[in-house]
């Protein structure tokens, strides 16, 4: 049976906040190395820098799945000091997901450069070379961005037990549907 191209969905689906419970991560790290320090519970964080709330308030005192079709990647950004991090990344995928997840990791400081249909991401704002990314923009419900509320059309994913796949399927819909008015309207109809 041929497939319209069409009918193929590339998914990419971001790690920190994402897949790994970064956040989670960062405030054990805090309390185990500054026991008794001010700290930003989960319910209190807001904006995707945890960084710039933590010198705030020191100035007041997993598991993607794939359908049918779809290609998953990860697309993840490495911290500007990255001399460690890269290499976390790539071991906690190979941990968490496996061998053939390492092939589907891509590092890359601007996500608006990569070519997809589906961008599943917790940061509110992405921003990059490309100003018309070719993706939609998913926003990944996280502590940071829950309280934010968005414009129409875009869409968030509270958290993998909610539709992903309803969301996969409409984009499928979607662009089939751009495909045959773009066909039609190429034979002149
Ligand atoms: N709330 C967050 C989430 C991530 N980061 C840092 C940590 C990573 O190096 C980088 C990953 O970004 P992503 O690919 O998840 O957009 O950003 C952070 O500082 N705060
Ligand atoms: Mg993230």
């Amino acid at each position: 049976m041929a497939v319209s191209t069409a009918s193929r969905l590339r998914v990419l689906v971001d790690m920190d906040g994402v897949l790994a419970d970064f956040e989670g991560g960062v405030l054990r790290h805090f309390l185990a190395r500054y026991p008794g320090e001010p700290h930003v519970e989960l319910a209190e964080r807001r904006g995707f820098s945890g960084r710039g709330q933590y010198r705030r308030l020191r100035g007041a005192g997993s598991q993607p799945g794939a359908l049918w079709l779809t290609e998953v990647f990860i697309c993840t950004s490495p911290l500007m000091k990255y001399e460690h991090c890269i290499l976390e990344k790539y071991s906690w995928v190979e941990k968490y997901l496996g061998p053939k997840f390492v092939e589907r990791l891509i590092l890359t400081g601007d996500k608006t450069v990569v070519s997809a249909d589906l961008l599943v991401d917790d940061k509110d704002t992405i921003k990059g070379a490309e100003p018309k990314p070719s993706w939609e923009h998913i926003l990944f419900t996280c502590c940071h961005n829950k309280h934010l509320e968005l414009q129409t059309p875009r869409r968030r994913l509270q958290s993998w037990a909610d539709d992903w796949r309803g969301i996969v399927e409409s984009k499928r819909r979607s662009n089939v549907e751009k495909e045959c008015y773009a066909s039609l309207t190429a034979n002149g109809n």
